[in-house]
């Protein structure tokens, strides 16, 4: 098996997962997947040794790298987006969960991609391991999507439950980071923005609509509005091909039996509004840092053994 390089950003619980999984996923693929250095903040681990953080050009060239895996922060820090530009530029591929850089950079990464001819895969950045992102990206190319529709939060959903069953908000909060599933600040899961992050991304793969235009409408879990017998309440995200540049998040009831009020716990859900191909869903993967974690050895291995370029 020829080794494929990877350096990877973030040694998080989503890098330190993809770091422990990488390599016998690959294996069990035929692929020889190996991390050769992980970049925290200001520090960088190269033969099991930190050291001082170096030029990431220089070390992707040095170490001949073919991935450049991203799991640090979604906080807007510009860093993302430069190092990703980097790697393309270097030659290798990008697989991130980071979504943040994705929002404010999406159309320099597809041109820097196409350029280098290597692809940008976010299925972490999209729903962990719900692969709600292949099927906007590629499965469901030529079925003419025309709405899509879903809970891509799940401490939305978990926090949902938690608060139907009595309990209150601080207290399901505080449940959701320890399971790992809400973020160390949790407004943007709560706000309904993290929501929006994800539909603006599924809405470019869709229909290439820039995230950075993409107009967003949320409403907070604050309080609890009454719920029909037989109903869930969820926090609802939603796009319409036909009103472009808008990504709506709001609470709704939605009945039990339904894709999105059978959820459970911390699961997420999207369907796809195929018009005469008839609707498409997707649910499940877990939404964890392992999850998320799995979803980038997936993009990993579609990377390597795929030859696709940019975000296609
Ligand atoms: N938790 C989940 O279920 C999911 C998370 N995600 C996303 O995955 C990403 C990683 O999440 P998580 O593993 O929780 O880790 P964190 O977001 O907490 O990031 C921690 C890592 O990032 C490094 N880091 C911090 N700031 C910077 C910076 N400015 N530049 C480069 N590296 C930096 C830290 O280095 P050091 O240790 O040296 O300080 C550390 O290695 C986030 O963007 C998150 O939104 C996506 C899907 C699901
Ligand atoms: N905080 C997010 C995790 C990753 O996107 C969530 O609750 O879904």
């Amino acid at each position: 098996m020829t080794p494929v390089p990877i350096v990877l950003a973030g040694h998080g619980p989503v890098g330190r997962a993809y770091a422990e999984l990488v390599t016998e996923r690959g294996r069990r693929h035929g692929v020889d997947l190996r991390v050769v250095a992980v970049r925290g903040r200001d520090r960088q681990r190269e033969a099991g040794e930190w050291g001082p953080l170096t030029d990431l050009p220089e070390l992707l060239e040095r170490t001949g790298a073919q991935v450049f895996a991203q799991a640090v922060p979604s906080d807007g820090d510009d860093r993302a987006a430069r190092e990703a530009l980097q790697a393309l530029d270097a030659g290798a591929h990008v697989v991130t969960a980071t979504k943040s850089h994705l929002l404010t950079h999406w159309d320099q990464l597809a041109q820097t991609a196409a350029a280098a001819g290597r692809s940008v895969r976010l299925s972490g950045a999209t729903g962990a391991a719900m692969p709600a992102g292949d099927l906007a990206r590629s499965v469901l190319r030529g079925f003419d999507v025309a709405e899509v529709v879903g809970c891509v939060n799940g401490t939305a959903t978990f926090v949902l439950d938690r608060l139907a069953e009595g309990t209150d908000l601080d207290t399901a909060v505080a449940e959701a980071q320890r399971a790992g599933i809400a973020e160390a600040d949790p407004s943007n899961d709560l706000s309904g923005a993290d929501a929006a992050t994800k539909f603006r991304l599924l809405s470019a793969l869709l229909w290439g609509w820039g995230p950075a235009r993409t107009r967003v409408e949320t409403e907070p879990i604050s309080r609890l509005p009454d719920v029909p017998a037989g109903h869930r309440l969820r926090q609802v995200a939603r796009a319409v091909r036909d009103e472009p540049g808008v990504v709506q998040v709001a609470l709704s009831a939605e009945p039990e039996s339904s894709v999105l009020g059978a959820l459970r716990g911390p699961e997420k859900a999207v369907r796809y509004d195929c018009g005469e191909a008839g609707q498409v869903a997707v649910s499940g993967g877990r939404s964890s840092p392992h999850g998320a974690a799995l979803a980038m050895v997936k993009d990993t291995l579609g990377a390597v053994l795929e030859a696709t370029t940019g975000f296609g």
